[in-house]
């Protein structure tokens, strides 16, 4: 993606609505943010799940920050995701830690095959609490899992930071579409829930819904 670097930049042509309300009156529009080190898939992974297409070949560097809007349905509520694109490289930092602050929920990608992005997870974490509402929910995925013979990181692995930081994990590919919808959709009920929870609805917990809906990468997880 490219853009002016320190300003938002508008995908789809629409007026990015600042601080947008979690408002059961629309049925509810909700921000959501990737992060993540340059290179991880975020851009890829956007425009997976808004037109279900791949963007192979070069990679362009997403410069300053761009959004996608997308609305989906979950138990009979339509959710407007508004979808913020982050720039990974460092020069861009400060110009992303402004938008932190109204988001509702975070998804941080690392890449599978890059160590280094998944190292730099625990630093983006710190970034995310400094930055970032404390209620903001955060999902951990694991991108490029179609790339098993270049694997890294064990799922495990990811995992196992997931649960240290008490969020949920997937592994997902930006490629082939795997997980993809699926960490959008979970993200929808969890703010859903939050908004219009009513005294008689049964609890919602994310972790346990993308444990149960989330495929695995068909080959194995081992390295
Ligand atoms: N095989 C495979 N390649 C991927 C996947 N996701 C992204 N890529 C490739 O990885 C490269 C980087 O993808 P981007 O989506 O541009 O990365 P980004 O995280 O947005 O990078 P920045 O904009 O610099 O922050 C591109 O060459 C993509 O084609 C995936 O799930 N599988």
């Amino acid at each position: 993606m490219t853009g002016t670097p320190g300003a938002a930049t508008t995908g789809d042509g629409e007026a990015p609505e600042r601080s947008p309300p979690c408002s059961p009156n629309y049925d509810l529009t909700c921000k959501v943010m990737l992060l993540g080190d340059s290179g991880v898939g975020k851009t890829c992974f956007l425009i997976q799940f808004k037109d279900g297409a791949f963007l192979s070949g070069t990679f362009i560097a997403t410069v300053g920050i761009d959004f996608r809007n997308k609305v989906v349905t979950v138990d009979g509520a339509r959710v407007k995701l508004q979808i913020w694109d982050t720039a990974g490289q460092e020069r861009f930092r400060s110009v992303t830690h402004a938008y932190y602050r109204d988001a509702q929920a975070l998804l941080l990608l690392y890449d599978i095959t890059n160590k280094s992005s998944f190292d730099n997870i625990r630093a983006w974490l710190t970034e995310i609490h400094e930055y970032a509402q404390r209620d903001v929910v955060i999902m951990l995925l694991g991108n490029k899992a179609d790339v098993s013979s270049e694997r890294v990181i064990r799922s495990e692995d990811g995992e196992t930071l997931a649960r240290e930081y008490g969020v949920p994990f997937m592994e997902t590919s930006a490629k082939t579409g795997m997980n993809v919808e699926l960490a959008f959709l979970a993200i929808a009920k969890e703010l859903k829930y939050r908004a219009g929870r009513q005294p008689d609805e049964p609890s919602f917990q994310i972790r346990d819904y993308v444990e149960s809906q989330k495929k695995r990468p068909s080959c194995c997880s081992f390295v």
